[in-house]
C-alpha cells in the first residue's frame, strides 16, 4: 500500500524560479530498466524503485526536473506500475513532474489518459505534465488541457533517425510538417501548459522552433546518450526565461553499474549542472 504524497503543482513562473534558484535546467530521465540496475538491489521488495529513490536522493539538488519513461514500467505489468508510483511518490515538491506516456487518442480516451497520470484520486499519481503526440490533433490534445495547472508536453520535432520520415516534410511552401503541428497546438492552449518536445539533436532546427514558439518551454531529450549539443541547444533555443528543460537519462542514472551508482550519477548531474550554470550566467 503506497501511501499519496501532499499534491502540489508547478506553474510556469515557480519553474522558473526554481530555474534560477539551482541554476539548472536539468531534467533527469528515470528510464530504469531492470535489467542494467545493480544485481545487489534485486534482492529488496521493489528494485527499480530503491535505484529510483537513491537516484533522486543523489541528484536533486541538480536538477530543477524528473521525467519518467512510463514503457520501462508498463513493461513490468503490475509490479511496474508499483514501481511507477512509488517512484511518482518520491519526486521532490520542488521539481517539475513529467509522465513521459506519449498518449493521445480520441477525446474521451485522452480524458482517461488524463486522470491516469494527473487525477491522484483515480490513478495514485499526480504528475505536473504528460507528454502527449498530436498526430490525431485537436480533440486527441485538448482533453489534457482541461485540467487545472497541469501541462500536456506536445512532440515538435523529435531527436529519432525516423523523425525525417514525416516531420520535415513540406505540408506549404517553406512550411514543415513539424511547423505546423508547434503553430496549430500553440493555439489550443497557453504557454503556461503547453509546452514542446524538440530533440537536442536537432540543434539547427531550434532558430525555426522559436519563430514559431518564441515563449513556449521546449523539453529538449538526446543530451548524452544520443549525443546532442547542450552548447549548441542552448545558443538558438533559449529565450528570456530560459525557456528550456534538458533532459538527459541513462547518461546519468546508469553513469556507473556498481554499488557507487547513485554517487556516479550525482557526479554527472553535477557536471552538466555546472555547464548549465555558465551559461545561464552568461545570458
Ligand atoms: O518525449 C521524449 O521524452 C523523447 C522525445 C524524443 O524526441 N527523443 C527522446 O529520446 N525522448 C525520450 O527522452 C529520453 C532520452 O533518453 P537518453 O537518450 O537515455 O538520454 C527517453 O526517455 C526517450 O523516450
Amino acid at each position: 500500500m503506497v501511501t499519496l504524497k501532499l499534491i502540489i503543482t508547478m506553474n510556469r513562473k515557480e519553474l522558473i524560479e526554481q530555474i534560477r534558484t539551482k541554476k539548472s535546467f536539468l531534467c533527469i530521465g528515470l528510464d530504469t530498466d531492470i535489467t542494467k540496475i545493480p544485481k545487489y538491489l534485486l534482492d529488496t521488495e521493489d528494485p527499480v524503485y530503491e535505484f529510483n529513490k537513491q537516484i533522486i536522493e543523489a541528484t536533486k539538488e541538480y536538477c530543477v526536473s524528473y521525467k519518467i519513461n512510463t514503457a520501462f514500467y508498463e513493461s513490468r505489468g503490475l509490479a511496474g506500475w508499483q514501481s511507477l508510483i512509488r517512484t511518482w511518490n518520491e519526486l521532490p515538491k520542488d521539481t517539475f513532474s513529467i509522465a513521459d506516456a506519449k498518449r493521445g487518442d480520441i477525446g474521451n480516451t485522452s480524458e482517461m489518459y488524463a486522470k491516469a497520470f494527473f487525477q491522484a484520486e483515480s490513478s495514485g499519481m499526480s504528475f505536473d505534465s504528460v507528454t502527449v503526440a498530436p498526430y490525431m490533433g485537436a480533440d486527441s490534445v485538448k482533453p489534457f488541457l482541461k485540467f487545472e495547472n497541469k501541462w500536456a508536453i506536445v512532440l515538435g520535432l523529435t531527436s529519432n533517425e525516423g523523425s525525417k520520415d514525416f516531420q520535415f516534410l513540406p505540408v506549404a511552401e517553406e512550411t514543415m510538417l513539424f511547423e505546423r503541428v508547434i503553430q496549430t497546438v500553440s493555439g489550443w492552449g497557453t504557454n503556461d501548459n503547453i509546452m514542446f518536445v524538440v530533440g537536442a539533436t536537432r540543434g539547427e532546427s531550434f532558430l525555426t522552433i522559436r519563430k514559431h514558439a518564441p515563449d513556449h518551454f521546449l523539453l529538449v531529450p538526446g543530451v548524452g546518450a544520443q549525443g546532442g549539443n547542450l552548447q549548441d541547444v542552448c545558443k538558438y533555443g533559449m529565450n528570456k526565461d530560459c525557456g528550456l528543460l534538458i533532459n538527459s537519462s541513462r547518461a546519468v542514472i546508469y553513469a556507473s553499474s556498481g554499488e557507487d551508482f547513485a554517487e556516479a550519477a550525482a557526479a554527472e548531474a553535477r557536471k552538466v549542472q555546472n555547464e548549465m550554470k555558465l551559461i545561464l550566467e552568461s545570458m
